[in-house]
C-alpha cells in the first residue's frame, strides 16, 4: 500500500483517508507518512507553499512511499507541471465548474492528451536514472481531481466527471455552500449537489469525496457514495489536542 498502487485503491472504493497540510514541513509529512492515514494533500491553494518547501515534502513522501497529493493554487500548466515533476502522486484541482476547464486539468497532467512537457532529470523520472518508456508509463499512476465548488460545476457535472484522464470528483463543501449563498453546510440544495454529483462520479466509474471537519462527518457523507476523505488539516487536529488537554488542566 503506497504510491503505485493508490490509483488503484482509490478506483476500488476503498475508505481513504487523508488530510490537507497547510503548514509547509516535511517533517510533519514524515509524521504523517507514519500515520494512519492513506495519504495526505499539500494545500498550495491556501497555504504558504513556496516551490522549496513543497520540493522538500514531495521528497520526503517518496522516500517512504507514502501517496502525495498537491491541491494546486490555480490549475495553470505551469503549476501543475512544476508539482508533478517534484514527483507528487497527484493534483487537485480547485474550482472547476466546466467541461472545457476538466479536459485542460486532464490535458496539463497526462503526456498522452499533450499538455505535459517532459524532463527525464526530475524526481519524478528518476532523475535520468530510467529509460524514457517506463517513466511515460508511469503517468497510468497519476491521480488527476477536479473540486466541485461553484453552482456552474454542479450544473455540468455529468459532463465533467466523464472527461477521460479525471479520475476524482471533489466537492468542496465550504465554497460550495458559500456559492449557494449560505454562509453555512446545512442546506437542501447543498445535499442535492452532492447527491448529483455522486451520482455522475458513480456513472463515470470516479472516486467520489470530500472534505470534512472529522471522522464522524466522513461516515455520514459516506451515504452519498463518498469513498475518500480529506479530515480538517494538521491546524484543526493540533488546536483540538491543544484545547481537550488544556481543559483537562483548566477543570482542576
Ligand atoms: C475547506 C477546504 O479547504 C475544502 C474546500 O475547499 C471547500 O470549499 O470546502
Amino acid at each position: 500500500m503506497g504510491i503505485a498502487d493508490f490509483k488503484q485503491r482509490m478506483a476500488s472504493g476503498a475508505p481513504l483517508a487523508g488530510t490537507f497540510l497547510k503548514t509547509a514541513s516535511h517533517e510533519l509529512v514524515e509524521i504523517f507518512a507514519r500515520s494512519e492515514l492513506d495519504f495526505i494533500c499539500l494545500d498550495a491553494e491556501h497555504a504558504p507553499f513556496d516551490r522549496a518547501r513543497m520540493d522538500a515534502c514531495v521528497a520526503v513522501s517518496r522516500a517512504l512511499d507514502f501517496p502525495v497529493l498537491v491541491r494546486v493554487a490555480d490549475g495553470s500548466a505551469k503549476e501543475i507541471l512544476q508539482a508533478l515533476d517534484m514527483g507528487a502522486t497527484g493534483i487537485v484541482c480547485p474550482h472547476v465548474d466546466s467541461v472545457q476547464k476538466a479536459q485542460e486539468l486532464a490535458k496539463n497532467c497526462h503526456f498522452g492528451l499533450g499538455g505535459r512537457g517532459f524532463a527525464g532529470s526530475t524526481r519524478w523520472a528518476g532523475f535520468a536514472t530510467r529509460p524514457m518508456p517506463e517513466v511515460l508509463a508511469q503517468t497510468d499512476q497519476t491521480v488527476v481531481i477536479a473540486q466541485i465548488e461553484e453552482p456552474a460545476g454542479v450544473e455540468d457535472i455529468e459532463g465533467i466527471a466523464s472527461v477521460e484522464g479525471v479520475d476524482g470528483i471533489f466537492i468542496g463543501p465550504a465554497d460550495l455552500s458559500v456559492g449557494y449563498g449560505y454562509n453555512h453546510q446545512t442546506s437542501d440544495e447543498l445535499f442535492a449537489a452532492f447527491e448529483r454529483c455522486g451520482a455522475a462520479a458513480k456513472a463515470n466509474g470516479k472516486t467520489y469525496m470530500s472534505w470534512v471537519p472529522n471522522g464522524a462527518k466522513a461516515k455520514e457523507w459516506s451515504k452519498y457514495g463518498m469513498s475518500m476523505f480529506f479530515i480538517g488539516s494538521e491546524h484543526s487536529w493540533m488546536l483540538r489536542g491543544a484545547n481537550a488537554d488544556a481543559a483537562g488542566v483548566h477543570e482542576i
